[in-house]
């Protein structure tokens, strides 16, 4: 995500990808080799961490070369195919609470894992992506979610909300133990197609959320980093919502043989919602496994 050198002659892998979600017009608009910069006056514009071609993220079948600033979702590094169709929610219930990964539903049907820190937003996600205001209940206490619940969309694939990690002062009679959980649930749950992790984009990044981005990527288990609370930028001088992002990529990079998915979004004014919806219909309702699916998730695989 960092501005590279460029390539002699200026390969695609050194060209920056302009912005479409920022109203300024972007200098430099797709010239190889150079670091976009806008109007703003900082190198990268207010809704936008600027995207190397080379960095994106293809759905196959599509080459580098035919990569063009459409087709990347705005706030983000995915690329969508040419036969991206619309992505619509037409029905969600609330089908279960768990305690345990083993009560979960037993049917085959595909689900995508919300996680991340307490109070990064993963339920207020679910609520922004199924447009209901309360059907996972939010607070702005951390420790709200304390069990894992399974949300069914449209009869055919399920939106689970799980507790968050990184907080010490849940009552021990709800608190569970993270590391078991994640254990017992992202390497045995079958119907696993990938994990949305959450990462605040308000505050600079937290070791406990490289930590976990590096346990996904180290067990193969496919992610898509979801930056929250876009929104939230600072009145005074201070590290806005761009330059935590920037710094996060920056610092998971060296985890992974492929930059996995990630994407701006806002639980308050709906953005990168249905960008996000575009991309999780992409990823595959299709009922693979984690592990089957890995194979076709190289953004899982480390190096380190
Ligand atoms: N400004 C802003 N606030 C948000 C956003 N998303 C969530 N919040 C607020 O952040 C607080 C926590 O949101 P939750 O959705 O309950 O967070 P959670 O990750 O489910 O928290 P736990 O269940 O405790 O792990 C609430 O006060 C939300 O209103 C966002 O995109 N922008
Ligand atoms: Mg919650």
């Amino acid at each position: 995500m960092l501005p590279q050198a460029s390539a002699p002659g200026g390969s695609l892998e050194s060209r920056w990808l302009a912005c479409r979600c920022c109203s300024y017009e972007c200098k430099a608009r797709g010239r190889r080799g150079r670091r976009l910069s806008c109007e703003t006056g900082g190198d990268v514009c207010s809704t936008d961490a600027g995207v190397c071609a080379g960095e994106s993220v293809r759905p196959p079948g599509v080459d580098l070369d035919e990569v063009t600033e459409e087709m990347v979702l705005p706030g983000s590094n995915i690329v969508v195919g040419p036969y991206a169709g619309h992505a619509q929610i037409k029905q969600v219930e609330y089908v279960k609470s768990s305690a345990r990964p083993s009560d979960c539903p037993k049917d085959d049907r595909p689900e995508f894992a919300i996680v991340g820190r307490s109070n990064v937003g993963k339920s207020s996600l679910v609520n922004a992506l199924v447009r209901k205001k309360e059907i996972a209940l939010t607070s702005k206490k951390p420790g709200k979610t304390q069990v894992i619940n399974h949300f069914l969309v449209n009869k055919s694939w399920y939106i689970v909300d799980l507790p968050g990690y990184g907080f010490a002062n849940a009552p021990d009679s709800v608190r569970m133990d993270w590391s078991a959980f994640t254990k017992g649930y992202f390497l045995k749950r079958k119907t696993l197609v990938s994990v949305l992790l959450l990462v605040d984009a308000s505050t600079p990044p937290q070791q406990i959320d490289l930590d976990c981005a590096n346990w996904l990527g180290r067990n193969d288990i496919g992610m898509t980093f979801v930056f929250t609370k876009c929104d939230k930028r600072k009145a005074k001088k201070g590290n806005q919502p761009d330059e935590n992002i920037r710094s996060f990529l920056q610092l998971t990079r060296k985890y992974y043989k492929v930059p996995p998915p990630w994407i701006m979004t806002s639980s308050v004014t709906g953005f990168g919602r249905d960008d996000l919806l575009l991309h999780m219909s992409s990823s595959g309702t299709t009922g693979r496994t984690t592990r089957s699916l890995s194979l076709l998730n190289p953004w899982a695989c480390v190096h380190i």
